[in-house]
C-alpha cells in the first residue's frame, strides 16, 4: 500500500508536499507501547498504575522531515493475547512497525521471534520495521543486555535502539527515523541520496549509560 502524499499549494505561503502514513506499535503487554506513544505525542510519562490497552487505539502526530510534513497515524495495539485477532486485522495497513520488548522482562525479549513470525504472516512485505528495547532507565532491573538486543536485530536485519518512555531516551528518534524512511520511500527525488535507515539510526542513537553520550 502506497503512502498518501500530495502536493499542496496554499496561497502566498508557497507549496509543499505532505505525506500521511501509519505506524503500529506491537509487542507483549506491559512493555511500554502506550507510554512510548504518550511520551512522543505529549512529552509526558504515564506514571502510576498500569492500564492495559483494550483492543486498539490511535493518535496522530505531524512531523516535519527535511521540510516535508509527514503525518503519522500511530496505532497503539493491545499486547494481551486475547486481543491478538484485532491486531492482526490492522497489520495490513501499517507502513511501519515498532516492535518493543522490555529490557527488565526476559519473556518479552524471548517472545520477539514469535512477534516476527506474526509480522511476517500479517504485515506488508515491505513494511518498515524497527526493534526497540524499552525501559532502559530501570538500570538495576535490567535483565536483557544491550548486546543481546543488538545481536537479535542483526540476525533479522532490523534497525535497533534502546529507549525509555520514562526518561524520553531515543523516543523522538525512533519515530523520526521511521518518518524519514517513509518520506524518502514515497518521494524519490532524482538528486537526493538514498536514505539508509540503519546508518541513520546508528549515527543518531544515544546510549543509556553515562559514557555513551
Ligand atoms: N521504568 C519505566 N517504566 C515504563 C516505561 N514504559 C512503560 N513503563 C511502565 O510499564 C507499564 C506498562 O506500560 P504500558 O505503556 O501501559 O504498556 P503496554 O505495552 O501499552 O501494555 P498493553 O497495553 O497491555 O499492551 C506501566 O506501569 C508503565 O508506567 C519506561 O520506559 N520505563
Ligand atoms: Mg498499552
Amino acid at each position: 500500500k502506497d503512502l498518501r502524499c500530495r502536493f499542496s499549494s496554499l496561497g502566498g505561503s508557497g507549496c509543499w508536499y505532505s505525506c500521511s502514513s501509519s505506524v503500529m506499535l506491537v509487542g507483549d503487554s506491559g512493555v511500554g507501547k502506550t507510554c512510548l506513544l504518550v511520551r512522543f505525542k505529549d512529552g509526558a510519562f504515564l506514571a502510576g498504575s498500569f492500564i492495559s490497552t483494550v483492543g486498539i487505539d490511535f493518535r496522530n502526530k505531524v512531523l516535519t522531515v527535511d521540510g516535508v510534513k509527514v503525518k503519522l497515524q500511530i496505532w497503539d495495539t493491545a499486547g494481551q493475547e486475547r486481543f491478538r485477532s484485532v491486531t492482526h486485522a490492522y497489520y495490513r495497513d501499517a507502513h511501519a512497525l515498532l516492535l518493543l520488548y522490555d529490557v527488565t522482562n526476559k519473556a518479552s525479549f524471548d517472545n520477539i521471534q514469535a512477534w516476527l513470525t506474526e509480522i511476517h504472516e500479517y504485515a506488508q512485505q515491505d513494511v518498515v520495521l524497527m526493534l526497540l528495547g524499552n525501559k532502559v532507565d530501570s538500570a538495576q532491573d535490567r535483565v536483557v543486555k544491550r548486546e543481546d538486543g543488538e545481536k537479535l536485530a542483526k540476525e533479522y536485519g532490523v534497525p535497533f535502539m534502546e529507549t525509555s518512555a520514562k526518561s524520553g531516551l531515543n523516543v523522538e528518534l525512533a519515530f523520526t527515523a521511521i518518518a524519514k524512511e517513509l518520506k524518502h520511500r514515497s518521494m524519490k527525488l532524482p538528486n537526493e541520496p538514498k536514505f539508509k535507515l540503519h546508518d541513520y539510526v546508528k549515527k543518531e542513537v544515544r546510549g543509556s549509560g553515562c559514557c555513551r553520550f
